[in-house]
């Protein structure tokens, strides 16, 4: 069995690690991160239900090698099997970093204090971390995000919240009529709820000062767009992948009369847009 994938260092050097989901790489996780020594790496345990930082996106937001193992390949595993699995994938592993709440195990039957009894090395035991009396958990991040409250989801992430897509054809309307956008796909990330943001779009690791939209283009064909707009660049053709990342949301998505008021309304967001950009 392939029982990790990722990262070229050595399992061998390795001699602590942290476990978790670590969906999002938030403020609480990179205090679980902190603990680790300079050998230190980061196990994901990947449940497929990873949507803020999907697949293998989390090792751009850490210094630490990050190793996943898949959830379905190891929950079968006794509390004994699961230590076994560690010590022969980190022959000289030392310290192990769990929060407050870690379980593992089949049945999810072992929790930190059976980890405790198992492993014969240290075990460091985070206490839940809360931000104003909000405990920190990535199911939190994502209902703020769903429900668009970009500010207090980025608050909580320690960074800007960042989708990933696929440019894709538009319907041939923007540049001619309103103003032009690049249109994207994006699997497997969460998108923020519908309406208009301010955004870094960031091509080929240069990084523009955008608004985007995501929702039904109610004035126009109706059909769910994400589309941003670069302030002040005229780019044409870009193909591939792009990122944006959210800064905040300026209104909700809103059906206009005709097309000149949704274009009024275009100019108006981008003016609100600058007035962040430019502080
Ligand atoms: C900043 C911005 C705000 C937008 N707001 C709305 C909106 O409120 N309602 C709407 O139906 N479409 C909105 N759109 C989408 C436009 O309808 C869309 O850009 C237009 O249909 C052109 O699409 P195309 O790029 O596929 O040609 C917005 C687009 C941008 C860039
Ligand atoms: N707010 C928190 N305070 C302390 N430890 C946490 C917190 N959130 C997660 N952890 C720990 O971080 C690791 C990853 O947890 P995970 O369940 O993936 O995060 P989340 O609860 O955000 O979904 C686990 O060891 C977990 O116990």
């Amino acid at each position: 069995m392939k029982k990790s994938y990722s990262t070229l260092i050595n399992k061998k050097n390795i001699t602590s690690i942290a476990i978790g989901g670590f969906d999002g790489m938030h403020i609480a996780h990179q205090q679980l991160f902190k603990k680790l020594d300079q050998n230190g790496a980061i196990v994901v345990i990947e449940s497929g239900h990873s949507n803020l930082t999907p697949k293998s996106n989390r090792q751009e937001y850490t210094h630490f090698p990050v190793y996943y193992y898949v959830l379905d390949n190891i929950k079968h595993l006794e509390g004994e099997e699961f230590i076994k699995l560690l010590k022969e994938e980190f022959p000289n592993l030392k310290k192990i970093i769990v929060g407050f709440d870690f379980c593992f195990g089949k049945n999810r039957k072992y929790n930190t204090l059976g980890l405790k009894k198992l492993f014969e090395g240290e075990v460091i035991v985070v206490d839940e971390i809360c931000d104003n009396n909000l405990a920190i958990h990535s199911r939190y991040i994502r209902e703020f995000i769903r429900v668009g409250n970009i500010k207090k989801a980025n608050e909580l992430l320690g960074k800007n919240y960042k989708i990933i897509g696929q440019t894709t054809k538009g319907q041939g309307l923007g540049k001619k009529s309103f103003v032009p956008t690049i249109n994207l796909t994006v699997e497997n990330f969460l998108l923020p709820n519908e309406g208009v943001y301010i955004t870094k779009t960031i091509i080929k690791d240069k990084s523009y000062n955008s608004v985007t939209f995501l929702g039904h283009r109610v004035t126009t064909d109706g059909s769910y767009a994400i589309e941003t707009h670069l302030i002040g660049e005229d780019i044409i053709n870009i193909m591939g992948k792009i990122q944006i990342e959210f800064i905040d949301k300026i209104r909700e998505n809103q059906k206009f009369d005709n097309f000149e008021d949704l274009k009024k309304q275009i100019d108006k967001d981008i003016n609100n847009a600058l007035k962040y950009f430019d502080k």
